[in-house]
């Protein structure tokens, strides 16, 4: 192993502070715990919990999290250089982060000359003297105090001179590590390698390191890994890249790479911790009260999800086929994809995961292969109706009716009354079924016509299969396709349905959305009639 392969690079998580910048993103002071906790496990090095001279969320955060023990992270107060109107003694935003108590303290200071004049309006010498003064004046206070250089990359393009005076003044005031910030996310891989080692040449070698970079070029994970290879040794970044405008660095995807790829170390990157990445990234959009982005690199659910045929066979075969890393080790999973890209290995996939027993050489996975694909032509889709595959599947290859014989169909009938416009419609369902061999015969009202149908086919089946009573109907989506112009379209029902164990998806797809619908809903019943048949039948 060459000197590479052994060093350790410092994980700084500003999910809490700089993530919460992101539009959208907006954490309570429990919310902040929860999340703080949650990166200690993983971990994380460095949590900066926000700006304690902000706002008094951020100072009860720092209150409150005193009284959690952390197993390995240390926590981070961050702050600005001081004012220039007071000395740094006087500035209350100085006092904040002391009175944080924190071990560790971050500021950030004024690089780039053009931000001097023009957003401070103060003399280049002055904005000198508030950065060496601020961090001396916090020296005593911090385990650990880091500096945040902003724009460091676009002031050291503008005046090169002026950007590394800038960073001579921050180790004259004490500073640990110097962290060159891309604040515009501007800057492009090549030129972060190429000032890094400019920076490096001429403030020497052993000068400590960090990047923060944002995303506006799309480059903040590509340019954090760059920053490394050429010798920073402390990276900044956000869990799921959350951020201001485009967002910071990722670091779900910054931790694989260094460890994965690249040789690095970090707490963060121990195989046990590792495979805790895709539950914290989704844990971290859950607290922020939004859905998980399924095509993050790495932790996202689309990111080992093959589609294509070609892919298929060839991952079945050896997964590095089309896998860039296993997905086990960041705690992610393979998934195979139902779809007209699918071939003859999507199929048999899914028939070992549905525990239908088929060969390769068995003519009916060519006759599904087939089907499948002329019901996506027809509007079908079932990526999120994986449920209505492995029913369409078993009609074929077990030679079942459409019903399973649970049940068949007489008739049904909804009625959507309106008599005035400020009156809310009535809805009404009417449902005739035969039942073992008995006819069923129910109505029921709801508050739709979908919600109605559903009530009257429950009430009718009930009595003969209790099972369904813990199913629920959690989601219900309509797609108008594409084709014929306006109320003549088809459209396609997507059902999410759940019960205290799973969840499934079924799909109906008609020119009459009440159609469409039924045959999504007989289809989550289904595969709820058979998942506590089989259920039975394994307990026997
Ligand atoms: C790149 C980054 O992400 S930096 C972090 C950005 N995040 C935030 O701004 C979120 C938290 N910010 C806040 O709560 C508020 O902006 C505060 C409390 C910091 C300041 O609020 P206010 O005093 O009302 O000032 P306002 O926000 O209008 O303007 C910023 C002030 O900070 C000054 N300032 C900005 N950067 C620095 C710096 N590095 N050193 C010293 N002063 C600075 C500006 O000159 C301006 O002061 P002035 O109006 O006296 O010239
Ligand atoms: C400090 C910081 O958040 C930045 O420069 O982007």
């Amino acid at each position: 192993m060459g000197e590479k392969d052994k060093a350790y690079v410092e994980i700084y998580d500003t999910t809490l502070r700089d993530g919460t910048q992101a539009e959208d993103v907006n954490l309570s002071v429990e919310d902040k715990i929860q999340v703080a906790l949650k990166l200690d496990e993983l971990g994380i090095d460095y949590i900066e919990g926000g700006w304690p001279g902000s706002n008094p969320k951020d100072v009860q955060f720092f209150r409150e999290i005193r009284n959690y023990h952390l197993g390995w992270a240390k926590i981070a107060a961050f702050g600005s250089t001081h004012m220039a109107k007071y000395r740094a003694e006087e500035d209350p935003n100085l006092r904040a982060l002391i009175e944080a108590q924190t071990p560790v303290i971050t500021i950030f200071g004024k690089t780039w000359d053009v931000h001097v004049r023009d957003a401070l309006r103060i003399t280049l010498e002055r904005n000198l003297e508030l950065i060496r003064d601020s961090l001396a004046y916090l020296r005593p206070h911090a385990e650990r105090l880091f500096y945040d250089a902003e724009h460091f990359f676009d002031g050291f393009k503008a005046n090169s001179d002026y950007a590394l005076a800038t960073l001579k003044k921050a180790i004259e005031g004490g500073a640990d590590c110097l962290v060159l910030c891309d604040t515009n996310g501007g800057t492009l891989p090549q030129e972060i390698a190429e000032i890094i080692k400019e920076v490096r040449s001429r403030l020497g070698k052993d000068i400590s390191l960090g990047i923060h970079a944002h995303n506006d070029s799309d480059t903040a994970v590509a340019n954090s890994l760059m920053a490394v290879s050429v010798g920073a040794r402390h990276v900044q970044g956000t869990i799921n890249g959350f951020g201001e405008r485009c967002g910071n660095a990722n670091l779900c995807s910054i931790i694989p790479g260094l460890v994965l790829k690249m040789g690095f170390k970090c707490k963060a990157g121990e195989p046990e911790r590792l495979r805790r990445l895709t539950e914290v990234s989704r844990f971290v959009f859950e607290i922020a009260n939004l859905p998980h982005n399924k095509y993050l690199p790495y932790v996202g659910r689309s990111a080992f999800a093959h589609k294509g045929g070609v892919h298929v066979s060839a991952v079945s075969r050896n997964p590095e086929t089309y896998e860039h890393i296993r997905p086990e080790l960041v705690g992610n999973s393979q998934r195979i994809l139902i779809s007209d890209l699918a071939g003859k290995s999507n199929v048999l996939y899914k028939a070992r995961q549905f525990g239908i027993s088929l060969s390769a050489e068995d003519p009916v996975v060519k006759e599904i292969v087939v089907r499948l694909k002329e019901r996506e032509n027809e509007g079908y889709q079932y990526e999120a109706a994986e449920a209505s595959f492995e029913l369409l599947m078993r009609r074929i290859v077990e030679g079942r009716k459409e019903t399973f014989g649970f049940f068949d169909l007489i008739s049904f009938r909804v009625l959507d009354v309106k008599r005035l416009e400020d009156e809310r419609s009535l809805v009404e369902a009417t449902v005739r079924l035969k039942v073992r061999g008995e006819e069923e015969h129910t109505a029921a009202v709801g508050n739709g016509p979908v919600n109605a149908l559903d009530n009257a086919v429950r009430k009718a089946l009930l009595a003969f299969y209790p099972e369904l009573a813990d199913m629920e109907l959690e989601d219900y989506k309509v797609r108008v396709l594409a084709g014929e112009p306006g109320t003549a379209a088809k459209v396609r029902v997507l059902i999410q349905s759940k019960d205290g164990e799973d969840r499934w998806g079924t799909v109906g797809v008609s020119h009459d959305i009440i159609e469409a619908s039924w045959q999504a809903l007989v289809d989550a019943i289904i595969y709820k009639l058979l998942k506590s048949r089989r259920k039975r039948l394994e307990a026997a």
